[in-house]
């Protein structure tokens, strides 16, 4: 075997390169002369080759006006060409490739006797010669001819070379392809030899008598030439490479239909075998001619099987269609027009075919190796291996991006899952609890009745439920709530809690929508009704763990409806925690709300961290508006100014609801809670001890309870101690607390309230200091009121404080909130701006009120008020407060106060009777001032000195402190 190398190696690569284009099938038509029959028959010839590419129709019969009239190859020969000339033209320059390691095919298609034959056998013999002529002139390689013959007959496989005409079987080789089984391959020892060869396949092949042609080829015949070479000086080393590829010539029986060919019995059966196998050689063809997508049927008959790599495969091909001239013989040269037409759109693939020894295998892919790295590495890459480096990046991103939220979808779904887990063990451990809790205040609530009060059984709510009337208006909503136990149920999934509602109600207009942070059910849901509870379904439970649920998976809350009646309730749209935050920021400048009973709306995003951010600052700012001309620490509890909503915690093994309950209003329960997350999420404008211990004071029952049953007491609080040791003082300093958060709450509005100022402008005196910290700004000259002089401002603060009064009378306010108000905000310049925002408030409920129509709602911090609701939340609450009576005053100094309040001592009911006259005359400012005082000693000062010297320590303009805010805190003082 010869071999080939260096040089020689990578030209014949360069001629793989090329030879791995694609190709078209090489086709020409030929058109025989009228043989002597048809001329003896008058036959015409209606073909015509009007050029070396086109051949046309010239009878112009109206019948085959349906037919096109031309037809364009790669070349026709004309009736008087020769077949050297064909060979030249038609054939050569495919055949020859096998010379260079190229497989290739030349097929003769036609009906019988139009010549196939007659053509092959002189293409055969040419391109045979034209081997050998190369061989001669290439003596520097060594090449090796073998041939071999086949016919299929009928669909079987006979070796034309062999006498046995037993049929061969198609066996499938990996890499060659289809190969017939014992096949017989000469080796070619010169032409003479294949002409020999040649004369026995002619003799071998099936030959029968046709109507049409006398010595009809009723087989297809192929005939194969294998060529191998290798170059001389490589013979024997191994490093050698060697060429191989074979040329077939395929002699296809007639194209005919069976029927025009006269055919019958055997002849028939021939027929129909051939023109199965025609048929597929043409459905490949016509499939091929289309492309290469979907199924090519090569293996539906043995003829496309075999020749499979010359039919859009490795190989070059030409065909060659045959044509009868005759004008009987139309209908056969228009299919093979047809299928001639179909064929030159096929392409193949041909490849240079090397056989290279183990060396040469090496340095050859070793050689295409470096070549592919050169051009991953290049710098230059072609475009097509630019866009696939750019389409996998893009495709990894998108990966990537994906990944990131599966995984984020997965904790999601996870952690809501977890928290649905333990929200429902929850709700069963709460309802178990809460039965407990329920008998258990019970049998205490009995023994405290005392006999004040005993005839106002019919009035006395149990005294948690007290608590929840001191919160404002929520306070109303309660009442509602009380007067309807039917509809308790509605109301148990409703989030809300009043303490918070204490603050923002009316204090605080900002902190209303920061009621947000209180999620799940309020505190209806937790003292109201706790009898009625045990006997609840468990739907209700459901809702409530769907209500927390939601919080906690969105971190959205919807903060309206907690306290708004069940028709009412469903009409309101949810307001997100963000949506709830911003319009906290935006409330001061915007109250009252538009319209009324609609529900604000606002949608504003904030993200964490500026929120976060923002808090920071603000506590910050908080403690030194504490301290302005100091640089010591805030005096506020460390629990106030140190938590932040983010140490706020849930545990599972609290009550829903007292966890809800906890996590917002005590922050000595922080570190035992497990918010859901959107608990984490603190917002600007809310100082922290606002939202964390609103108003301990409302919920110091609770607050006890809670203690009681998890003893969760918080380490980080500076009350923790004394609230285990002093526990029945809890609620004092709870009230203390809150005292502090509501104070700090304020401030942080008044701040907010001023960088709104002066973010509209309005600020009207430049600062002198533009450098100084926001602390200063806001510590001296912003906090007040610009409109106001100092000279003036004590009149003015009085006005508006007569004014306030009046206004909280008018619309029923909680006492609690006058007394926290008026007693800490006595008239100081920075107090200014408290008074405008009350003002504002109690304006736009007083205009709604007078309106007179009870249907129509003051919209507060998104629920609903009325005129009767808030009467009836001013009634509760003043029981609530005569309750407390007891606790606070010792027998002597409540007989002290009936006598000074007017109340006979042999009359019944003497401490709902003096709650009934706290708050009751506006116009006189002792009565004022001592009902505030009451109040103040009932929700828990008992370290009023600490707590006066506090609220001193929080005005913003100590040195400013108006006479009149003076004397009160004095005058209170001693009556405390
Ligand atoms: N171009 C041509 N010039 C002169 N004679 C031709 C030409 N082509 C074919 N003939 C003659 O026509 C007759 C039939 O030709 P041939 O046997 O090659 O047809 P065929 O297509 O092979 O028919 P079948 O399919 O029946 O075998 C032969 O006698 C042949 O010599």
């Amino acid at each position: 075997m010869g071999a080939i190398g260096g040089e020689e190696l990578m030209r014949w690569e360069k001629a793989q390169e090329k030879g791995t284009r694609e190709e078209k099938i090489f086709v020409s038509v030929r058109l025989r002369p009228l043989n002597a029959k048809e001329i003896a028959r008058n036959e015409v010839s209606d073909w015509e080759c009007i050029n070396d590419n086109t051949i046309i129709f010239r009878n112009s019969l109206p019948e085959r006006s349906m037919y096109p009239t031309a037809y364009t190859f790669d070349r026709v020969f004309r009736c008087d060409c020769s077949t050297k000339q064909v060979y030249e033209e038609g054939a050569k320059e495919v055949a020859l490739s096998v010379v260079s390691g190229i497989n290739s095919s030349i097929f003769a298609y036609g009906q019988t006797s139009s010549g196939k034959t007659h053509t092959m056998s002189g293409i055969t013999e040419y391109t045979v010669a034209d081997i050998y002529d190369y061989i001669q002139r290439h003596e520097e390689r060594a090449f090796v001819l073998k041939f071999s013959a086949m016919e299929i007959y009928n669909e079987a496989v006979r070796d034309l070379l062999s006498v046995d005409s037993t049929p061969l079987r198609l066996l499938d080789d990996p890499e060659r392809g289809t190969v017939v089984e014992k096949l017989t391959e000469e080796i070619l020892r010169d032409w003479n030899h294949l002409k020999e060869l040649l004369s026995i396949c002619e003799a071998q092949r099936k030959i029968g008598e046709t109507s049409l042609n006398e010595t009809s080829s009723r087989s297809h015949q192929i005939l194969r030439l294998t060529i191998e070479s290798s170059a001389r000086e490589f013979l024997g080393k191994d490093n050698s490479s060697t060429l191989a590829a074979s040329v077939n010539f395929v002699d296809l029986a007639g194209s005919e239909r069976a029927s025009q060919a006269l055919s019958a019995g055997t002849r028939l059966k021939e027929g129909c075998h051939i023109n199965r196998s025609l048929l597929t050689l043409g459905t490949v063809i016509r499939k091929l001619s289309k492309g290469r997508n979907g199924h090519i049927p090569y293996r539906d008959s043995k003829l496309t099987r075999i020749l499979q790599p010359s039919l859009g495969g490795n190989a070059r091909t030409a065909i060659i269609c045959t044509m009868c001239p005759a004008r009987s013989h139309l209908e056969q040269s228009r299919n093979t027009l047809l299928f001639a037409s179909c064929a030159k759109e096929v392409a193949t693939n041909a490849q240079v075919n090397i056989v290279m020894s183990d060396k040469a295998l090496v340095k050859h892919l070793q050689r295409e190796l470096a070549r592919l790295e050169s051009e991953l590495r290049g710098p230059g890459p072609t475009s097509a291996t630019c866009d696939f480096s750019a389409l996998l990046k893009e495709k990894d991103l998108q990966i990537e991006k994906m990944e990131r939220e599966i995984k984020e979808l997965t904790q999601q779904r996870d952690l809501a899952q977890s928290r649905l887990e333990d929200l429902l063990r929850v709700v069963g451990d709460d309802r178990a609890s809460r039965l407990w809790e329920a008998l258990d205040h019970q049998s205490k609530f009995q023994v405290q009745n005392a006999w004040e009060d005993e005839s106002d059984s019919s009035s006395v709510a149990d005294p948690r439920c007290s608590d929840v009337g001191v919160a404002g208006f929520g306070t109303s909503q309660y009442s509602d709530r009380q007067s309807n136990t039917n509809s308790n149920v509605r109301y148990r999934h409703l989030p809300g809690n009043p303490q918070d509602r204490f603050l923002s109600d009316y204090t605080s207009p900002q902190l209303s929508n920061g009621s947000s942070e209180f999620v799940g059910p309020g505190p209806f849901q937790n003292w109201e009704g706790i009898a009625q509870e045990t006997g609840e379904d468990n739907e209700d439970l459901c809702k409530e763990v769907r209500c927390i649920e939601m919080e906690a998976s969105s971190t959205n809350r919807n903060l309206k409806s907690n306290v708004l009646p069940p028709e009412e309730n469903e009409e309101l749209l949810p307001l997100t925690m963000n949506e709830s935050r911003d319009a906290m920021e935006q409330e001061l400048a915007s109250f009252p709300p538009k319209g009324d009973g609609e529900l604000r709306h606002i949608n504003t995003d904030f993200t964490y961290d500026a929120l976060e951010h923002k808090l920071h600052g603000m506590q910050k700012t908080i403690a030194c508006l504490v301290n302005p001309y100091t640089d010591e620490p805030s005096p506020w509890p460390p629990s106030v100014e140190l938590s932040s909503s983010r140490s706020l915690r849930l545990t599972r093994s609290q009550s829903c609801r007292a966890t809800l309950m906890t996590s917002s209003s005590s922050p000595w329960f922080d570190n035992q809670n497990t918010p859901p997350s959107g608990f984490e999420k603190d917002f600007p404008g809310r100082p922290c001890g606002f939202q964390k211990k609103p108003s301990a004071l409302n919920f110091s029952a609770n607050i006890q309870r809670l203690s009681r049953k998890n003893s969760q007491n918080s380490e980080g609080s500076v009350c923790t101690d004394e609230l285990k040791a002093q526990n029945i003082k809890t609620s004092a300093e709870d009230d203390i607390t809150s005292i502090h958060t509501f104070v700090t709450g304020l401030k942080e509005m008044a701040k907010l309230q001023y960088e709104k100022q002066i973010d509209d402008g309005l600020e009207t005196e430049p600062k002198a200091d533009k450098s100084g910290t926001t602390v200063k700004n806001v510590g001296v000259d912003p906090m007040q009121d610009p409109s106001d002089s100092p000279l003036s401002w004590p009149l003015e603060f009085e006005r508006q404080q007569r004014e306030i009064i009046e206004l909280w009378h008018t619309c029923n306010v909680s006492l609690i909130h006058r007394t926290y108000f008026l007693l800490l905000f006595g008239g100081d310049p920075a107090d200014s701006i408290y008074m405008k925002v009350e003002l504002r408030r109690l304006s736009f409920i007083r205009d709604t009120f007078s309106q007179g129509n009870l249907a129509k709602h003051a919209m507060i911090d998104d629920w609903a008020l009325t005129p009767a609701s808030s009467m009836r939340a001013l009634r509760r609450e003043r029981e609530m407060l005569s309750k407390r009576m007891p606790k606070r005053f010792s027998e002597g100094e409540r007989e002290q106060l009936y006598k000074k309040w007017g109340i006979g001592l042999d009359t019944k009911q003497r401490r709902l009777q003096l709650a009934r006259r706290l708050w009751t005359d506006t116009k006189d400012m002792d009565h004022v001032m001592e009902s505030a005082t009451i109040v103040a000693k009932l929700i828990g000062f008992q370290e009023p000195g600490q707590a006066l010297k506090e609220m001193f320590g929080l005005s913003f303009t100590p040195q400013r402190t108006s006479r009149r805010s003076y004397s009160w805190r004095r005058s209170m003082l001693a009556l405390l």
